[in-house]
């Protein structure tokens, strides 16, 4: 089947009065997919989100969403940004009430999304609220307002495990029915609901495929513990040594950048060890702090 686009973000770059944050972003979203944008603090991640929405006008570059610009897209996109959706003066019901009136989208769904995400304050004032229940009811708004596309950023920000997995299983629902979904997070958990991943940094996207492309890219992962952390540096592709599980890794500078070349455990000093099998920690460290410092363009 031949993928058709959704969002098309091309050479976008977005300056304030302290410098660049985003620089030459090139992006593309499929329709039906779930993008997992991630990336360190403070990259640019929820200004990339504003600049999808709309409401942040970029210094450079091209925004479309389903072909247009995308300020007032209320007709095809759902946002859970940072700036807050809901206003805390009122209680959730009634921030409910406020979107079924503004919203054309708006569905009955709402009393379905709550109940499931197990948002039982409704008749509280939102600044009563806990900050997961806050999410709750960010969600209970954003999902029930039925359009092709959700931009959601953090949606799973301050949530427990159980309620993740719950916000997991109805974004599966929306995709299953056809809708888009781009999230941000910081959250491994969310990464395996993926279908692609956007790492971000350095202010561009630095690498983008399957969660399986991606980890198959990461190179020979090695690891000692903390108090022989020299001998890493030694070896650490781009001099990275980065702390992990309580030990220490590094990547090792393949000479295909793909593959451990054979025999490289019997080369290793003797505290180091391979890693059998990269972890999120590893993913990130590689696409987020690595792959913008070589040129290896995985
Ligand atoms: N309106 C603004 N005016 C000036 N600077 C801003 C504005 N909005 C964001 N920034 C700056 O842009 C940078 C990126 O912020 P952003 O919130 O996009 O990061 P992020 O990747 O979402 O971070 P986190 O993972 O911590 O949520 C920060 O340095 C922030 O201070």
């Amino acid at each position: 089947m031949v993928a058709v686009s959704c969002i098309e973000v091309t050479n976008l770059s977005k300056s304030f009065d302290d410098g660049p944050v985003l620089s030459g972003v090139d992006l593309t979203v499929d329709e039906g997919e779930v993008l997992a944008v991630m990336g360190p603090n403070g990259v640019g991640k929820s200004v990339l989100f504003t600049c999808l929405a709309g409401s942040t006008h970029p210094s450079g570059g091209d925004v479309t969403v389903f072909g247009a610009d995308p300020t007032d897209r209320s007709d095809t996109t759902s946002f859970l940004l940072q700036d807050a959706l809901c206003s805390e003066r009122l209680t959730g019901r009634e921030n409910v009430r406020y979107f079924e009136r503004l919203h054309p989208a708006f569905t009955d769904d709402w009393q379905r999304y709550a109940d499931r995400l197990g948002l039982d304050a409704l008749d509280k004032r939102v600044e009563d609220y806990s900050g997961g229940m806050t999410r709750k009811l960010e969600l209970t708004i954003a999902l029930a307002i039925d359009v092709p596309l959700y931009l959601l950023d953090e949606p799973t920000a301050a949530l427990d495990l159980s309620t993740i997995q719950v916000v997991h299983q109805l974004l599966r629902e929306k995709r299953d029915a056809g809708r888009t979904i781009v999230l941000s997070s910081h959250q491994p958990m969310d990464a395996d609901l993926a279908d692609r991943i956007a790492f971000v940094a350095d202010g561009r996207v630095v690498a983008t495929g399957t969660p399986e492309t991606l980890f198959d890219d990461v190179p020979t992962v090695v690891e000692t513990r903390l108090s022989n952390a020299d001998a890493l540096s030694e070896l650490a592709l781009a001099d990275e040594v980065y702390p992990a599980d309580g030990a220490v890794r590094a990547f090792l500078p393949d000479a295909d950048g793909e593959t451990a070349p054979a025999g490289v455990a019997s080369s290793l000093p003797s505290a180091v060890s391979l890693v059998d099998r990269p972890t999120y920690t590893d993913l990130f460290t590689y696409y987020t702090r690595v792959v913008p410092t070589t040129a290896h363009d995985p």
